[in-house]
């Protein structure tokens, strides 16, 4: 549980300048639009939560709200924005650079906008891959295309290197759109800067398909993935009904956390199985998933298996292997629970039609959903406010439909993960009926 102190986010320094969004709210009896500066978000939102604590609200532990400031940090005439997108894709991505983009051209008057190529690998000279001209012109229509126009990657870049070139460039603020990895670069790179003494801002917007990212209520992106990945669970549903002895296998991406899985298979309530990494299942064994498998198909004549790519790792041989970024290579569960499925029918003579269906990039390199590009565009202008008030060491959130400010070092502390006693996992297993414990 954070304290006050955790959710403090940091400053470069004071704001001297009147904020160019000023000239819409003039003349009006209320300016609501502008956030106060003392006002926060509540962490706890249950009153028995905030009595525990037994403590005035003023100390009870608080976020800082997202959305424009009066006074700002830059000064818009001569501020040099950055911008960069960095590991796995994730719908949205373009229309978080449209809407950066955008808010600095259209309400601040900035008009350096620079995007830096193919991730934190685009900073080093030595790869030789040009910054681009981010401009209205440019990023009009990029929203409608999945991926990302700037290129990403993965793999470790130096901070050091790094700083250097916002320093080369003259960039004052970094926005950085990438995931937990990408949080703990910005972290690093913060703490070059820090020890540079210089006044460069970075700011992050969280991305990744597994919204695996804690403190931020949810990241862009993930909702448009799990969308997709139910079509593919209704299309096994279809399959696995048609046949005799019908069974769909859905294997979907979520590394560490299975809320693509959860998500994906309440969306049509077609699962009958949702195996996630947070949850251990047998295979083997009275409760375990093939004889619950047996069970389910005798009596409805189908079944459908939702299965994160990341579950059941126990069961698997373990790999030893990291990707570039330093995430490990994971074990192939699908193909160990898909032979211990076939082999079972057939020791027990029974006939088996199984569809294996992985709808794997495909969920995450569609565009986003209209649901999620207002998320994008609005996360991008809070990030933008934030950047512009010289705020830095943070991502932008939005918590129980309020945007906040949250500081990095918090949300790389842990992975955000499906909590087994919470109520996503209860509404999982109130949809599927699947055995509450599976071992
Ligand atoms: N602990 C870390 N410290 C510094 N940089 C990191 C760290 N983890 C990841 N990165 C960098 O952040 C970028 C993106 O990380 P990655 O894990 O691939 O994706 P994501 O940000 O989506 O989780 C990569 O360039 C990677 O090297
Ligand atoms: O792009 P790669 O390296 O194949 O990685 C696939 C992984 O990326 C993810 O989409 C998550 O990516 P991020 O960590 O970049 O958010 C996982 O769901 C999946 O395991
Ligand atoms: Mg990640």
């Amino acid at each position: 549980m954070p304290s006050l102190a955790d959710l403090q986010v940091s400053s470069l320094g004071p704001c001297a300048y009147p904020s160019p969004l000023g000239s819409y709210v003039a003349g009006r009896e209320t300016n609501e639009y502008f956030v106060s500066e003392d006002d926060r978000v509540l962490y706890d939102d249950t009153i028995s939560l905030l009595r525990r604590r037994g403590e005035p609200l003023e100390t009870c532990p608080s976020f800082e709200p997202g959305g424009p400031r009066p006074q700002i940090f830059h000064d818009p005439a001569t501020t040099h924005v950055g911008v960069v997108t960095c590991g796995g894709l994730c719908p949205g991505l373009n229309d978080v650079i449209r809407a950066v983009t955008l808010e600095l051209y259209t309400h601040y008057g900035v008009t350096q906008v620079t995007g830096f190529r193919n991730g934190y690998a685009g900073f080093d000279p030595a790869h030789g891959f040009e910054p681009v001209d981010l401009t209205p012109a440019l990023v009009g229509s990029i929203n409608e295309r999945g991926g990302t126009i700037l290129g990403t990657s993965r793999g470790a870049q130096d901070p050091v290197v790094i700083v250097d070139r916002l320093v080369a460039l003259g960039i004052d603020a970094l926005i950085v759109i990438g995931g937990d990895g990408s949080m703990h670069g910005a972290h690093r790179i913060v703490e070059e800067i820090t020890r540079r003494g210089l006044p460069i801002g970075v700011v992050g917007i969280p991305k990744t398909i597994d919204n695996d990212i804690p403190h931020i209520g949810q990241s862009f992106g993930f909702a448009t993935a799990f969308g997709e990945a139910s079509k593919a669970i209704a299309a096994a549903h279809v399959e696995a009904e048609s046949a005799y002895n019908g069974v769909g296998l859905v294997k979907v991406m979520g590394r560490h956390a299975g809320f693509i899985a959860c998500y994906a298979a309440l969306a049509n309530h077609d699962a009958d199985f949702v195996l996630i990494p947070e949850v251990p299942f047998s295979l083997h064994g009275e409760n375990g998933l093939v004889r619950s498998l047996e069970r389910r198909v005798r009596e409805r004549g189908s079944a459908v298996i939702v299965l994160a790519e990341g579950a059941g790792q126990e069961h698997t041989l373990a790999t030893g292997r990291s990707d570039a970024s330093g995430n490990s290579r994971l074990g192939d569960i699908a193909t160990i629970v898909r032979e211990a499925i076939e082999k079972d029918f057939h020791d027990r003579g029974e006939e088996l039609t199984l569809k294996f269906l992985d709808p794997g990039y495909g969920i995450r390199a569609v565009p986003a959903d209209p649901s999620d590009s207002v998320y994008c565009a609005r996360l991008a202008q809070v990030a933008v406010h934030a950047a512009m008030a010289g705020r830095t060491d943070m991502v932008v959130g939005r918590r129980r439909h309020r945007f906040v400010h949250v500081p990095i070092p918090l949300v790389i502390e842990r992975r955000h993960s499906v909590n087994p006693e919470g109520d996503l996992w209860l509404s999982v297993l109130e949809s599927t009926s699947q055995p509450l414990d599976m071992r």
